[in-house]
This record gives structure tokens, sequence and C-alpha cells, in this order.
């Protein structure tokens, strides 16, 4: 997968040359390029903001510096029609299903917005050559595009097979069987006081299941209701469906 992100600060994008991303790229599984906007500005400030038409706070990106490098982008890949993801608080929110989906994709090419957010004709101009998508990384207001980004290409690099070491982890965990993931321990099996569960140390996989599956159920109903009422009936056995 080819991924791009444009930011008027790429050195914010810098954590995705560590650990699991940053190998992925090393290793060939993820091609990432990271783009200064202000490289695609010709005055002697390079100057990508502007006040806002209609009057308020703030400033507005200004157009032809988005314009000349998403152009710029498209034309280094001929590839099959890019995805342009926006992030904005105005956008779909963002989540392991809209993860799974993009990590199908084959170009997927970020904008970090800043300021007030990006002259409106940008998203119309792009819809030419791009699927643009503006996506919420939830609701709750940043100053910029770039946190968002980073959330997004984690949840999504990892996904793409040959990231994670051991793809089983990526299936019992939270939000891949739509219920959040069971309590995690580790040695010692005492703990200032506190033991584990015992049934993980039975051996009984039987068992250890249903532990784990009671308590996805207990913790996505005590945290997530909401998730609970969006799954199908049929995600839960017989006697489930009088937890
Ligand atoms: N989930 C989520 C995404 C964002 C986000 C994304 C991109 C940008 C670009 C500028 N801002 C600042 C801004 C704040 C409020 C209204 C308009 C613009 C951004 C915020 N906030 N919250």
């Amino acid at each position: 997968m080819r991924l791009d992100v444009v930011s008027i600060f790429p050195e914010y994008l810098a954590p995705l040359e560590l650990s699991l991303i940053g190998k992925a790229r090393t290793d060939g599984l993820l091609d990432l390029h990271v783009h200064g906007l202000r490289d695609y500005t010709s005055d002697r400030h390079r100057t990508v903001d502007d006040t806002p038409y209609g009057g308020g706070a703030g400033m507005v990106m200004k157009a032809e510096p988005w314009a000349l490098a998403l152009g710029d982008i498209a034309a280094q890949v001929p590839a099959r029609r890019p995805t342009l993801i926006v992030p904005s608080p105005a956008g779909e929110v963002f989540n392991q299903k809209l993860a799974y989906e993009l990590a199908e994709e084959e170009h997927l090419v970020f904008a970090c917005g800043r300021y007030e957010g990006i002259d409106e004709r940008v998203l119309e101009w792009a819809a030419e050559q791009f699927t643009v998508r503006p996506v919420s990384l939830g609701d709750y207001v940043l100053n910029g595009g770039e946190v968002a980004v980073l959330a997004m290409v984690e949840a999504i690099g990892r996904l793409i097979p040959g990231v994670v070491g051991n793809p089983e982890s990526l299936i019992e965990e939270s939000h891949s069987d739509g219920l959040l993931e069971y309590p995690v321990y580790t040695k010692p099996s005492t703990w200032r006081g506190r033991d584990i569960p015992e049934v993980l140390l039975s051996g009984n996989h039987g068992k250890i299941a249903k532990f784990r599956r009671e308590h996805q159920l207990r913790r996505t109903a005590a945290r997530r209701p909401d998730l609970i009422a969006a799954l199908d009936v049929s995600h839960f056995s017989k006697t489930e469906r009088n937890v």
C-alpha cells in the first residue's frame, strides 16, 4: 500500500518511522511518503492561509498549495483512483470497520488541515481524481489533522498482512468482533496480594474461552452499551441472550 501525507508540520508524522509501522516501511509493506505543504507555495513567506470570506475568527488554508500538492502526488502514482482522507470534525467517524475498508485500498492520501480548515473548493476539485472522504477521529476538537492521521495510519497499517507478527492477535482484539476485549493478565500469578482468575491456570481451553467471552460481554454492556445495541442477535448464543 502506498500512503501519502501532506501537512505544514511534516515532522509531526515522525512517529510513523517508529515501531510496527516503521518496520513495515523498511520491510516494504507500507510505502509512506510525507510532504510539506509549504513546498507547494511560491511566495517569499511560503503562505498557506488567509482570512475567511464572510468574516469570523481564525484563518483558512488557501486552495492553490493543496491543489499543487495533491496534483503532484496523483501524478506520481498513476494507480487506481486514490482515496483522499481529509481529517475533519465534520467527517464520518473513523472506526475499525472503516480501518478494514481503507486497508484494502491501493493508495491512500491524507490531507492534514490546520487553522479553521481547508478551502472547501479543494475537496470539490480533488473529487475529479480522488475518492474524497472527510473523516473525524471522534466527537472532540483537535487543532489539526496530524494526530488523526497518526491514529488512522496506525489502525489501518496494522491490518496490512505481514505488519503484525501474529495475525491471530488481530482477531481477538477490541472491536474486531463488535465487542470490547476481555481483561488480560501475565506473570506473576499473584501480584501485591491480587490473584488472577483461577480458570486461566486451569489449562481448560473451553472454560477459558467461555470466561473470556463472558467478560467481553460484561465489559461491553457496562462501558459501551451502544455496541451491544448495534449487534445482531445472531451474534449471541442462546444462553448469552439472557446475560
Ligand atoms: N475528530 C476531529 C478532527 C479534528 C480536526 C481535523 C482537522 C483539522 C484542521 C483544522 N482543525 C481545527 C478545527 C477545529 C474546529 C473546527 C474547524 C477546524 C482540525 C480539526 N478535530 N476533531
